[in-house]
This record gives C-alpha cells, sequence and structure tokens, in this order.
C-alpha cells in the first residue's frame, strides 16, 4: 500500500446512484468545500440501466477531515440523489477469511502479497476442510481453523463458519479454491462479500474439472474467473479474469500448472478491487472503477 504524505489523511468515497446532470460536480464540489482535494477519480454512467458510478480517492489537511466528519457532510447531497456510498480511511484494512482444500497456490499467493503489503488486507483467520496447509498458514501468524464437511454435517459445518466470521468481525470471505458447494442460506448470508476463483474463463467450462474439459475441447487459452459467489454455482457477478495461451502440446495437468498463474492474478486481482472500495455490484455484472 502506498504510504500516506506526513501531515496529510486520505479517504475512499465510493458512491453507486440513479443517474441525473451534474452528479460529478455535486459530489467532488461537496468534497472540495469538505476541505478535500481530489487526486483520483473514476466514473461510470451506465446508459443501459441510467446507473452512476464513481470513486473518489481525496487528501486532506491531517485534523481537518475524519470519516465520520466527511460522512456527515456529504449526506445531504447522497439525500438528494439516493446514493448508496461507502466512505473510508484510505489506509483501512479489509478484514478477510481465507477458505482453502487441497490446494495451496491461491492460498499462498494472497498470504505473500498481504504479507508485503501489496493488498489492502488483514487476513484475520484461515478455515480448511484439509488439515494440509496448518503449519503454512501458522508461520504466517494466522489462526487456522480446521472445519471439516461431509454430506451430513456441512448445515453443522456452515454454522461453525458464520461463528468465525462474526468473532473476527470478518468483511470478506475469501474461497482460494476451497471445493465445497456452499448451501443457498449461506450464500445470502454472505451476498457481496464472498469471492470464489473458478478455473476457468467463465462461462465456458462451468463445475467440475475445467481444465480436463477445456483440454477436451482443444483450446487455446485457458483461464481464471474471481467472482462473487451466489447459490448458482460458479454463475455470480464477475470481478476479475485472466487467461493465458496454450497449445496443442499442453496436457491436462499441463493446462492445470498454466492455470495456477492465471488463478493467483485473478483471485489477488478481485481481492484488491474489492478492498479498495473499486467493485460496485450492478444486478449480475460489477462495475469496477479502476
Ligand atoms: N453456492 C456456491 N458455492 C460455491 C461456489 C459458487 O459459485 N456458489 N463456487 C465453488 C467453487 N467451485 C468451483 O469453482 C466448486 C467447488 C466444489 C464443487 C463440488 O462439487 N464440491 C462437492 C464436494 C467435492 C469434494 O468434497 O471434493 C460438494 O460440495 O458436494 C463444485 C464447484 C465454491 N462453492
Amino acid at each position: 500500500m502506498p504510504d500516506q504524505v506526513p501531515g496529510t489523511v486520505e479517504h475512499v468515497l465510493t458512491v453507486h446512484c440513479p443517474e441525473a446532470h451534474g452528479l460529478v460536480s455535486a459530489i467532488t464540489s461537496n468534497l472540495t468545500q469538505q476541505g478535500c482535494d481530489i487526486f483520483d477519480v473514476k466514473h461510470f454512467s451506465d446508459r443501459f440501466t441510467d446507473e452512476f458510478f464513481i470513486r473518489c480517492h481525496t487528501v486532506s489537511e491531517a485534523g481537518t477531515a475524519t470519516v465520520e466528519s466527511l460522512t456527515d457532510g456529504f449526506a445531504p447531497v447522497a439525500e438528494q440523489h439516493d446514493m448508496r456510498f461507502r466512505l473510508v480511511s484510505a489506509q483501512r484494512r479489509t478484514r478477510v477469511l481465507v477458505m482453502v482444500s487441497r490446494f495451496s497456490h491461491c492460498l499462498t499467493d494472497l498470504l505473500h502479497r498481504t504479507r508485503i503489503g501489496e493488498l489492502p488486507i488483514e487476513i484475520v483467520a484461515v478455515v480448511s476442510n484439509h488439515l494440509d496447509h496448518k503449519s503454512l498458514v501458522e508461520w504466517h501468524d494466522v489462526p487456522f481453523h480446521h472445519v471439516p464437511v461431509t454430506a451430513e454435517t456441512k448445515p453443522l459445518a456452515e454454522a461453525k463458519l458464520l461463528g468465525l466470521v462474526e468473532r473476527y468481525d470478518v468483511e470478506l470471505v475469501v474461497l482460494a479454491r476451497y471445493m465445497q458447494v456452499l448451501s443457498d442460506e449461506l450464500t445470502r448470508e454472505l451476498s457481496g462479500r464472498c469471492i470464489n476463483i473458478h478455473h476457468s474463463f467463465l462461462p465456458s467450462f462451468k463445475g467440475a474439472k475445467p481444465y480436463h474439459q477445456a483440454y477436451a475441447r482443444g483450446v487455446k487459452m485457458v483461464g481464471a474467473t474471481a467472482h462473487y459467489v451466489t447459490p448458482d454455482l460458479d454463475e455470480g457477478p464477475i470481478i476479475a479474469q485472466r487467461v493465458i495461451p496454450v497449445d496443442h502440446a499442453h496436457t491436462p495437468a499441463d493446462l492445470v500448472a498454466v492455470g495456477r498463474d492465471a488463478e493467483m492474478q485473478a483471485l489477488s486481482r478481485a481481492v484488491k478491487w474489492h478492498a479498495e472500495g473499486r467493485v460496485v455490484l450492478s444486478g449480475n455484472r460489477t462495475i469496477v472503477l479502476v
């Protein structure tokens, strides 16, 4: 995460509202009147849905603006334009719980990128239905929770997960190749705050063994898709995707190996953008303000 200039404070405002005339001016002038300078702004007007989206990254002299004061000062604009908004400190780190089964590459990548400060998150816990990665997680000084799952015990296992989400005050759950289907109830509870990495370039090759499906189809690219989790398997709003060229000489095992890089890149981008307040849901699509 970029360092904050001494003597200043930074905030991020993300807004979603019905389209209207003069929204950029209304939002940016409000922040300016509250003593903010805006050094990064991304916005989008969706002409099909008549929705407006904006993300403003602001800087103020220390002591002149807080989340509370800016929120109070922005409230009249938000009410006038029926805005849903999130205003946070730019230095805040999203509290993340990571879930993993046997494949460790995405978990390892998230732990490493967090450790070196690339992701504005704190991994507050890791949950797995296997014990394979307990030592890796605890080497990173992150609590590891083994929650085994069978068809019979899934309701109890999901209750334990929700207990951990509450205990650690989790804001985002990340399925880092966690190979269990979440119940409809759990996906609704985590709606908009649970990200999965699917190991194919969706909507191609949903479901099990996508690399074997891709091999059989003779593809010339493999990919990965990070998406929000919904009751419909692998159908949730897409946040980030990556593809990597392959050819006829790649075996299914080669495709699995090549695909790991795409999975790690897609998932880490999705987590970063979510944590930075750059992703806004619009129906079954996302608007990503990067
Ligand atoms: N409700 C949802 N749950 C999950 C989603 C989702 O989009 N909605 N994504 C999956 C990840 N996934 C593919 O990316 C996936 C994981 C697991 C399975 C599956 O059939 N699992 C079996 C158990 C398999 C095992 O024990 O090894 C099962 O749950 O019965 C399919 C796709 C994460 N969950």
